[in-house]
């Protein structure tokens, strides 16, 4: 059996505030603990406001659920009757919550078995958190409910399928929600690390061979979510969707390579390609907003301008590079002004690291005029739209867009945790607590008291 130790994120309530939710409507989220069903709340269903509502309303099942059957068997992840009533009996606290809405940013979890049982098919043991979400059109995988969520996670290859030959049972592995197969048109364009193998199938909850789940309970399926679900101990995923790593490094800590630091970094190195002498704004101070710090500070930016709305947060993104900082709440006039005026016309790159449309709007608007450019990181709630003056493109500044930071998958993901390995970029410090999947609720009280950037779970004792 191949264990993974997988860094899943947490709910980051952060994000409440982004979509102009109060911290008290917070209170009383409960989370499943792997996996989700659909609620009751009508009209949310399907979209990522509506996934985000699920997966803060339900209550930990208390215990993780296994494998009812070998996974070196078939791979097909079981839980018991009594978490599947579990989730019925809490799934009424949709309706009483309301729609709290929150992120499954900042956890992560580790101990994760890949094995695989189909072709091209690995099936991993692991434990998973922290979320993503995406739309495919009217197809929204996020509102495939019952799924296991999580997609930041390590763990080592449990078995794998007919036909998969990079990797071996054995194998320390990251999933990649991103995938690479290196053969498609994304792949081979060298423009994108987008790849278009396995996307329909994750972005529909299955496996691309033969179009279902691998997880039932009591014989109905469960959806995959991202093509990793990595809130489990075991999970099924595609051959193009695990990126081999070092063996020696620390399952625990290089989980958070799944997603979060590679973005932030990836961001300022691949999508900005941020110069020395650079002036950067970064909105928000989270562990993406931080990665971004760090990148940016490792290409020889010379201000990095850190803008959040809790002024705590400037201690600790000293340590990550963060020149200076601004606290929007602080001034009469629009952030974006207020940079300008700090900057001499604007700085030369920001990164917006929220989800929040106006601030993703502030965050272009803040760029020097003639070259100034913007990346969008964050992930705004569905349906949401982006506007500017059409002006304040054609005037210089440019808008860009980055997924997992521009990173190919498979292949930089190894060559990021060797970065670790060897000191070049940090871990460590994003991680601010350690639990067990069984204490996922404190997880969550954590993530609404504040001041959690990423919490790793462990899956396994
Ligand atoms: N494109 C991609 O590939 C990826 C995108 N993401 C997305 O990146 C974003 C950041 O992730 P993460 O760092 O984990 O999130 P966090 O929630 O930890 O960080 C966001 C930070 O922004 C602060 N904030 C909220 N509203 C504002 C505001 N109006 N102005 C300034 N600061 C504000 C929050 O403060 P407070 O805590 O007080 O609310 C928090 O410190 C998310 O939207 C996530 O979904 C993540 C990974 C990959
Ligand atoms: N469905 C959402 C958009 C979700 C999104 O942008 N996802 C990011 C990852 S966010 C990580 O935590 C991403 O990389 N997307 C690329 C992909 O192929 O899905 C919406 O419609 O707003």
């Amino acid at each position: 059996m191949v264990h993974m130790h997988a860094l899943a994120q947490m709910v980051h309530m952060h994000a409440l505030g982004a979509v102009g939710m109060q911290r008290g409507a917070r209170e009383g989220i409960y989370v499943a603990a792997c996996a989700w069903m659909m609620g009751m709340a009508p009209g949310l269903h399907g979209d990522l406001q509506g996934r985000r509502d699920y997966m803060a309303t339900y209550k930990v099942a208390g215990t993780t659920w296994r494998p009812t059957r070998s996974p070196r068997l078939h791979g097909d992840l079981s839980i018991p009757a009594p978490h599947w009533l579990v989730w019925l009996v809490y799934g009424s606290y949709v309706t009483l919550v309301g729609h709290p809405v929150c992120r499954m940013d900042c956890m992560a979890s580790y101990k994760i078995a890949c094995i695989a049982w189909r072709p091209m098919a690995i099936t991993v043991e692991f434990t998973p958190f922290q979320q993503l979400i995406w739309d495919v059109h009217h197809i929204d995988p996020e509102g495939l409910f019952p799924c296991i969520l999580g997609h930041e996670a390590a763990g080592i290859v449990e078995s794998v399928g007919e036909g998969v030959t990079e990797v071996q049972p054995g194998d320390h592995v990251i999933p990649c929600y991103q995938a690479e197969c290196r053969e498609c048109k994304f792949c081979k364009s060298g423009k994108t690390n987008l790849c278009g193998k396995v996307r329909t199938a994750t972005g529909a909850g299955v496996m691309m061979n033969d179009r279902k789940s691998r997880f039932s309970v009591n014989g109905k399926p469960i959806f995959h979510f991202m093509g990793t679900s990595t809130f489990s101990q075991y999970t099924v995923v595609h051959d193009v969707s695990v990126a081999k790593i070092d063996p020696q490094a620390p399952l625990d800590k290089v989980c958070l390579l799944g997603c979060g630091v590679p973005t932030g970094l990836g961001a300022v190195w691949n999508t900005a390609k941020v110069e020395p002498g650079s002036n950067v704004a970064i909105f928000g101070l989270g562990t993406v907003g931080l990665a971004v710090a760090e990148g940016a500070k490792s290409a020889g930016a010379s201000r990095i301008i850190g803008v959040d709305i809790d002024s705590k947060k400037y201690d600790i993104a000293k340590n990550f590079g963060v020149t200076e900082f601004v606290n929007p709440k602080d001034y009469d006039k629009p952030i974006q002004q207020v940079l300008v005026d700090l900057t001499d016309g604007g700085v030369d790159y920001s990164f917006e690291c929220i989800g929040n449309v106006s601030v993703m709007r502030a965050a272009l608007e803040c760029c020097h005029k003639g070259w100034g450019t913007s990346v969008i990181i964050g992930v705004a709630a569905s349906g949401q739209e982006i506007s500017t003056r059409p002006f304040k493109l054609v005037t210089g500044r440019v808008w860009k867009g980055t997924a997992f930071g521009g990173f190919k998958s498979r292949s930089q993901v190894p060559w990021l945790v060797d970065k670790y390995m060897k000191k070049e970029i940090k871990i460590d410090e994003y991680i601010t607590h350690n639990l067990t999947l069984g204490d996922i609720n404190k997880a969550f009280d954590l993530m609404h008291e504040g001041g959690c950037l990423r919490c790793v779970l462990k899956l396994h004792e």
